[in-house]
């Protein structure tokens, strides 16, 4: 057992209403064919990422054991009054006659992939044809895919603003990797969460503070270290010194982290003071020496107005450590001093922020950014609209196209029957829906089929699809 809630027994991951549907199809159904999409919202692109880790962690080998069938029994007679709910006999026979595997297909686009919302992103079929009720049993756990992919996607959005930003106004946009943080592993509700939504960010991006994050990529994604920090202060680190002991205190990290990168957060006091008179001055010598090992202090403010307190540290330690002008012309502090701005920053505040560096003559190089609760938290399956459909049915040997089409929402209307995934001579995304597409031409792969992880991706894969092709994605004025 792992502790988890729901300790791992599948039976158990549902929604109530999932355990009474057996009983809710039409007789002889032999066949529930389901898909995945986002029908968009904030973003009208989505790069998916993440079913792989849901696949391996809940639903790849002998999932169904008799004690987990017993376990879930006990419980659904207490949660329901009745013993006449759970489909006992239905879990019985996955566990003798397919030994606890699944009987299900899942196709599902490589994950990394980015393509236009409101096409089908996986499609689910149970395999055995008495096992109907198993497809959309699955739903609840595998529409949680919502969560990585608009992570991803959001991330994304981050880096796209960066990329443009540093193609106008810096010598290139090398550092790229490294100037969106995740600093959202507190901000999430689970250490779950933070694993998941911090494999997401690592898409995109290799800067992490995200433990966990590092920790699934390494587990789920066959990535050794996919993310990397720095050593960095907070607070507590820097008070505990008291107000007079500040500088000591910076000091004290500059010379326990003599060389490489650290980062201090300065705003306790007074940034302004610690720009000009403490880093700019007390320490500068202290500071300029890491330029002879190719080291460099990291200064966070951590408070204000973030475009006002990025722009004005940048003007006092252009003052005390001098400016040069790259190839753009844009200003550039020295190699042995930058800025991290890690308070405020979401997808709005950065391209205020780095609009805001550009209009004063600073470049994107300068600073670096950290984000929390905008980057793994302010999201909801509504982001992306994120939902699950049955659009096919074999009943009684008949083949019928399944939809939905509510006079109330012309919005929420599903695809109708077998769906296809085509890519287009110029790269162009099309979803073939009512069974017209051909196998060959698919771009959904069989990822998971009775029981067995057919195919799998590695980090390296899903960053090389996810990859962000033209640099000019941009939001200069
Ligand atoms: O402030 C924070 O809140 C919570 C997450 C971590 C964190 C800061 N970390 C950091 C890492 C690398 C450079 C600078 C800061």
């Amino acid at each position: 057992m792992s502790g988890l809630p729901c300790a791992d027994n599948l039976l158990l991951v549902a929604d109530s209403y999932k355990i009474s549907h057996h009983l809710q199809y039409p007789p002889n159904t032999t066949r529930v064919y389901s898909y995945f999409e986002s029908r968009g919202g904030q973003f009208q692109e989505t790069c998916f990422f993440g079913l792989q880790y849901i696949l391996k962690r809940w639903l790849v080998g002998q999932v169904v054991t008799q004690a987990k069938i017993d376990e879930a029994a006990e419980l659904y007679q207490l949660h329901f009054g009745s013993d006449a709910v759970f489909n006992r006999q239905g879990w019985e026979y996955i566990l003798q006659e397919h030994n606890g595997h699944l009987p299900i297909e899942i196709k599902a686009v490589p994950e990394g992939t980015v393509l236009p919302v409101k096409n089908v992103l996986f499609t689910v079929e149970n395999t055995d044809p008495k096992c109907y009720w198993l497809t959309n049993f699955l739903e609840t756990l595998l529409v949680q895919a919502w969560y990585p992919m608009t992570v991803a996607t959001n991330s994304r959005e981050h880096k796209k603003i960066l990329q443009a930003y540093l193609n106008a106004t810096a010598d290139n946009a090398d550092g790229l990797a490294f100037k969106l943080h995740d600093f959202g592993f507190r901000g999430v509700s689970s250490v779950e969460s933070a694993a998941i939504g911090g494999a997401a960010h690592l898409v995109n991006f290799l800067g992490t503070d995200t433990i966990a994050g590092v920790v699934l990529a390494r587990d789920y994604y066959g990535c050794p270290i996919a993310g990397f920090s720095i050593p960095a202060s907070e607070h507590s680190t820097m008070t505990s010194w008291t107000r007079q002991g500040e500088a000591a205190a910076m000091r004290n990290m500059l010379e326990r982290f003599p060389t490489g990168l650290v980062a201090c957060v300065s705003d306790s006091y007074d940034i302004w003071n610690a720009c000009e008179n403490l880093w700019g001055r007390e320490l500068k010598d202290l500071v300029m020496s890491r330029g002879e090992t190719n080291s460099t202090l990291v200064i966070r403010p951590d408070s204000g107005d973030p475009p006002t307190v990025v722009v004005r540290c940048l003007e006092l330690l252009g003052q005390a450590f001098g400016v040069s002008i790259n190839s753009k012309g844009y200003k550039m502090l020295p190699p042995y001093v930058r800025v991290i701005q890690g308070d405020g920053i979401g997808l709005q505040s950065l391209g205020e922020i780095l609009h805001h560096m550009a209009a004063n003559g600073w470049s994107a190089d300068n600073v670096a950014f950290g984000s929390g609760g905008s980057l793994l938290q302010k999201h909801n399956r509504d982001t992306q609209k994120c939902a699950y459909k049955c659009s096919f049915a074999e009943v009684d040997g008949e083949q019928r196209d399944v939809y939905k089409d509510p006079v109330t929402d012309p919005g929420k209307k599903s695809k109708r029957g077998r769906l296809t995934l085509r890519r287009g001579d110029a790269g162009d995304w099309t979803t073939v829906t009512e069974g017209q597409g051909t196998p060959d031409s698919d771009e959904l792969v069989v990822v998971f089929r009775d029981g067995c992880l057919v195919q799998e991706y590695t980090m390296d894969e899903v960053r090389e699809r996810a990859k962000i092709l033209d640099g000019n994605g941009g939001y200069m004025e």
